[in-house]
């Protein structure tokens, strides 16, 4: 697998997640091509954010390419509460359909928690319903659905680390975030696998120091570059969650300002400290698209025992 590590020219390596997710979808769409029944994948999308847009849209592209029967709920902003739950009832009916995924953020004005948990835990193929939460963090992994973005970290870690020659077992590991969909999830990804884990958030003292500590650093905090070069034990292996858009140079075909993604984690500082590092964009982002396949087959695979 150490074809997804490339060199950077500098002193860390590239975790190249365009590569790692290019294997997980080709071994999804091999499995699924040998499945009675497809795998149905439901992307529910409510109101007109741009990139939220953006991302149904390249889940839709991904499951057809992965040979899925794959349906798009697109619903208007001024949808209710009760209008939503009700297609999700409607979902957790439909047996053509073995995965359920609710974009979020969800309009102001509707509880998101409310709405997954009315999603079928069998169903819930991003692995927020309690159900899920519990089982993951009770180990019972074999079980659980378990959030994208963080799966995919975490096989980009393993990969990466196997590369390098690192184990996990033993490593510190520092998580930067503590959202219930990245940083929460990640610390119980990386408990299970022996590493000590520490979770940093807006209220820790001494980020920077804290940070320094990590083996493995994951940063998912939605802070464009915050994470400085000097923040980085030199060798560490460095995982950028965060994607996060700012202004760029110049103007786009239509004449607005151009803008670019940038993650959590100042890049071209990490390349001169970092052992390997995922760049922003083609890192994680990529590995959550492929793990929604990988969750959905999955969930069909279950579904049909
Ligand atoms: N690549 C992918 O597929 C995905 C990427 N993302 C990206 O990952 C990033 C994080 O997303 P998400 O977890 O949903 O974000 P949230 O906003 O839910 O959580 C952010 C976390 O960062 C912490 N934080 C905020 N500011 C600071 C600070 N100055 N110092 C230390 N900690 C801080 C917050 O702390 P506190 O709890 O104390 O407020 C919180 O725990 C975003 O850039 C998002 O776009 C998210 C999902 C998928
Ligand atoms: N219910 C739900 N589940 C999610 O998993 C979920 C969500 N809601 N809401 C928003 C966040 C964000 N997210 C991303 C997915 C792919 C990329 C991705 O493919 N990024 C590309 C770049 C894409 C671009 O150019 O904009 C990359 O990093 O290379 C990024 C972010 C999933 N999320």
């Amino acid at each position: 697998m150490s074809e997804i590590i490339k060199p950077s020219g500098k002193k860390a390596l590239l975790i190249d997640g365009k590569a790692a997710s290019a294997a997980v979808l080709a071994r999804v769409a091999a499995e699924t091509a040998n499945l009675a029944h497809k795998p149905g994948l439901a992307v529910v999308l409510v109101g007109e954010d741009p990139a939220s847009q953006v991302y149904v849209k390249s889940k839709g592209k991904a499951a057809k390419e992965c040979g899925f029967h794959s349906v798009q709920h697109d619903l208007p902003a001024t949808t209710t509460q009760a209008q939503l739950i009700a297609l999700v009832e409607s979902l957790n009916a439909d047996p053509a359909i073995h995965g359920i995924l609710v974009q979020l953020p969800l309009p102001k004005g509707i509880d998101s928690s409310k709405v997954l948990e009315t999603i079928a835990p069998e169903k819930d193929v991003d692995g927020f319903h309690p159900v899920n939460v519990g089982l993951l963090s009770a180990g019972l992994t074999e079980r659980a659905l378990v959030p994208c973005t963080p799966a995919g970290a975490m096989l980009l870690i393993q990969q990466a680390a196997k590369a390098l020659g690192r184990d996990i077992s033993g490593a510190e590991a520092v998580i930067v975030g503590r959202s219930n969909i990245v940083g929460k999830p990640m610390a119980q990804l990386l408990l299970a696998q022996n590493a000590t884990v520490t979770v940093a958030h807006s209220r820790t003292k001494d980020l920077p120091a804290v940070a320094r500590r990590a083996d493995i650093l994951v940063a998912a905090v939605g802070r464009p570059e915050m994470i400085r070069g000097d923040w980085i034990k030199p060798g560490a292996l460095v995982i950028d969650v965060g994607i996060n858009r700012v202004p760029g140079e110049g103007l786009n075909a239509q004449g607005q300002p151009k803008t670019r993604l940038v993650g959590d984690v100042a890049l071209q500082e990490a390349l001169d400290v970092a052992g390997a590092i995922t760049p922003v964009p083609g890192g994680v982002g990529p590995m959550t698209i492929a793990l929604l396949m990988s969750n959905t087959l999955q969930a069909a695979k279950r579904a049909a025992l």
